[in-house]
């Protein structure tokens, strides 16, 4: 199948944390201390348990949520301190792609994806639903890249959930974003469908070079698309390092606790540990080298 080339205007993107802390209203941290830098192309996968504050750090980036301290900077250019047409700039150059799809149901396919494109235009261009042909193009584009060319004018409601997810990264690329972040895009989804939802996240990753940041909690899938991986505990970043390096041991780490095997996508008997040793901090080495 021959694809447009979509038009990717930079090749240096890079995310950097300086110092991000994030204290929501109640006092709670969601992030600690975070210094970190993301590089074009990566395809990063965090991990931590329930509450570790993986959310908070993928929603950081866009600005969903506000930090408390630090800075973080998109190729660059601060997100933190950005407001208005620059704030709206920086955003259209990074999709989302949420747990729960977040597609107008009722809407075809097409509208959903073309809804990506409501940042490159005005307002009131986009409230009547006049995208210009480009827009269209760019849309079956992306609908092919997730191999549903065939549905764009079905219902969404019409499709099966995996389906209805890519429907949703569609959207993320008719927005020609420089990055993705996508959270849990897999938790409501059968094994099946998830490995082709990953498929499509890493090939798109692969071939049109935006860095993608996911979180995710099954252990297998991280090693096997990431192309690094990142743990947090209690908002702290503990593991920074490779898939290859990112061992049974160094998630126990990361848990604080064995791993469960309802943890494993491939594991089919829920609720047993597989691991029974938590490994030391000291034990545990980052790609610098040092124990984290
Ligand atoms: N709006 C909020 N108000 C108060 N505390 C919050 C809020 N959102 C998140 N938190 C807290 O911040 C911490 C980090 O939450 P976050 O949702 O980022 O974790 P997570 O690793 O994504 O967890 P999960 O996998 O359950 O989504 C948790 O202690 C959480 O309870």
């Amino acid at each position: 199948m021959k694809y447009i080339i979509l038009n990717i205007e930079s090749w240096q993107i890079m995310i950097t944390f300086n110092d991000v802390s994030k204290v929501y209203p109640n006092g709670t941290k969601g992030l600690n201390h975070i210094n970190l830098t993301i590089n074009e192309g990566e395809l990063v996968v965090i991990v931590g348990l329930s509450g570790a504050g993986k959310s908070t750090l993928l929603r950081s980036i866009n600005r969903l949520i506000d930090i408390s301290e630090g800075d973080i900077q998109i190729n660059g250019q601060s997100i933190t301190s950005a407001s208005g047409a620059k704030l709206r700039r920086i955003r259209r150059g990074i999709g989302m792609i949420f747990q729960s799809f977040n597609l107008v149901k009722r809407s075809t396919v097409m509208r959903n994806v073309l809804s990506g494109r409501v940042g490159h235009h005005s307002t009131l261009r986009t409230v009547f639903g006049m995208f210009p042909k480009e827009d269209h193009e760019l849309a079956l584009d992306a609908l092919a890249r997730v191999n549903l060319q065939e549905k764009a004018y079905s219902r969404a409601d019409q499709l099966s959930g995996g389906q209805q997810q890519r429907v949703s990264i569609a959207r993320a690329l008719a927005q020609q974003p420089q990055i993705i972040l996508a959270d849990e895009p897999v938790a409501s989804l059968d094994p099946l469908t998830t490995r082709q939802v990953m498929d499509d996240l890493q090939r798109i990753n692969q071939e049109l070079q935006i860095t993608t940041i996911i979180n995710l909690h099954f252990i297998d899938l991280a090693r096997e698309y990431a192309t690094r991986i990142i743990g947090l505990r209690a908002g702290e970043i503990v593991f920074d390092g490779t898939p290859e390096e990112a061992t049974d041991d160094v998630f126990s780490h990361i848990y604080g606790r064995p791993i469960h095997r309802d943890e494993v996508l491939g594991a089919n008997a829920p609720g047993e540990d597989i691991v029974t040793v938590i490994p030391d901090a000291a034990d545990i080495k980052a790609t610098s080298g040092e124990p984290l």
